[in-house]
């Protein structure tokens, strides 16, 4: 079954920053990545983790899905944020700079057999040189009899960039390739894809162009750092009312009953197959849900 869920926007908070891991309850994200990886300083830690097992476990989240980032497979914090993220009992897991299918298994680990565990999913950071390489692999690897519950891949810009060296511009060009690397990597294997962070959070313009941009090369959403992005991320990666309102011309052209039998059908000028029909539906499927999150009541403040 396809996941259509809206991941529009999904905002990292340092999980040693308990202003905005409150702040976060009260923003239209779809996504709140609560982080124990790169925004904690080592120092600090422990601390991190009890304050996000603590706020995870009050809920009071609304329709927004709830992540937690935990450090490496191969670092000394892994076995503790997983068993913390156990405690927490997240929507998902996100794995950092995953590099083998094997670290997804060590994940695993942790939450199989644990019924109270069955709701959470594991998501995979792809930002180093190795797991770029190797990530069909790594996401084809849900496939296998043997399974797992990976169901989304996040792309980690900022360590691409800093383990490759290369200097992307405004056009990223030097790492388009590796971006639709990881999107035929998740499209194959039926996972959701989601774009690295853009650190200039006062620059608004440039914010909106590179979501346009992801959005163009076949990305869900954007993982955001900052408040202000928000709203730009829900904006160019949710249905615009154009296409919504051609996701229900393409409908309704087909369900005529003189096209009953047609595979091919021309629409404004424009040729549509019934393989539109598909696309027209997931976006108003998404649509739809955009529409039923907003009008969820949002929690009481505890
Ligand atoms: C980038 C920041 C350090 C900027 O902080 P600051 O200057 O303090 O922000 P403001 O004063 O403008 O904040 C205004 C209000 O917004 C709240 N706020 C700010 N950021 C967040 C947030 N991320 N979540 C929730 N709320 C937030 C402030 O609390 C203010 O609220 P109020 O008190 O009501 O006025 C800061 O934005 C920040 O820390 N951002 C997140 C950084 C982060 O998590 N980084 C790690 C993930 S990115 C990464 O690792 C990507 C990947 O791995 C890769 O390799 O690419
Ligand atoms: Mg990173």
């Amino acid at each position: 079954m396809q996941d259509t869920r809206p991941r529009r926007s999904a905002l990292y908070m340092p999980g040693s920053n308990s202003r905005a891991l409150e702040k976060g309850k009260t923003l239209p994200v779809d996504t709140l990545i609560f982080d124990l990886e790169d925004s904690v300083a080592d120092e600090v830690k422990e601390k991190a983790r009890d304050q996000v097992v603590e706020t995870i476990r009050k809920r009071g989240f609304g329709h927004r899905e709830v992540v937690m980032r935990v450090n490496a497979a191969r670092t000394a914090f892994f076995e503790e944020d997983m068993t913390a993220a156990v405690a927490a009992r997240p929507d998902a897991v996100l794995l950092s700079k995953v590099e083998s299918t094997a670290e997804i298994y060590a994940a695993e680990r942790h939450l199989r057999g644990r019924p109270e565990t069955q709701g959470i999913s594991l998501w995979a950071m792809v930002e180093t040189a190795r797991g770029l390489i190797d990530i069909d692999e790594i996401a084809a690897s849900v496939k296998k009899p043997e399974g797992h519950r990976l169901r989304g891949l996040v792309l980690g810009t900022n360590d691409i960039i800093r383990e490759t060296r290369v200097k992307p511009g405004p056009d990223r060009l030097p790492v388009l390739a590796w971006v639709s690397r990881a999107v035929l990597a998740a499209r194959a294997s039926g996972l959701f894809i989601l774009d690295g962070v853009y650190n200039e959070f006062t620059d608004l313009e440039g914010f909106e162009a590179e979501c346009a941009q992801g959005r163009a090369f076949g990305i869900d959403g954007k993982t955001v750092i900052h408040p202000c992005q928000v709203e730009i991320a829900n904006r160019l990666y949710g249905p615009s009312p154009e296409e919504i309102a051609d996701a229900k011309a393409v409908i309704a052209a087909f369900e005529k009953p003189e096209n009953h039998d047609k595979g091919v059908l021309a629409l404004n000028g424009r040729m549509i197959e019934r393989m539109h029909i598909e696309m027209a539906k997931r976006t108003l499927d998404i649509a739809g849900q955009i529409r039923a999150q907003s009008m969820t009541p949002e929690p009481a403040p505890i």
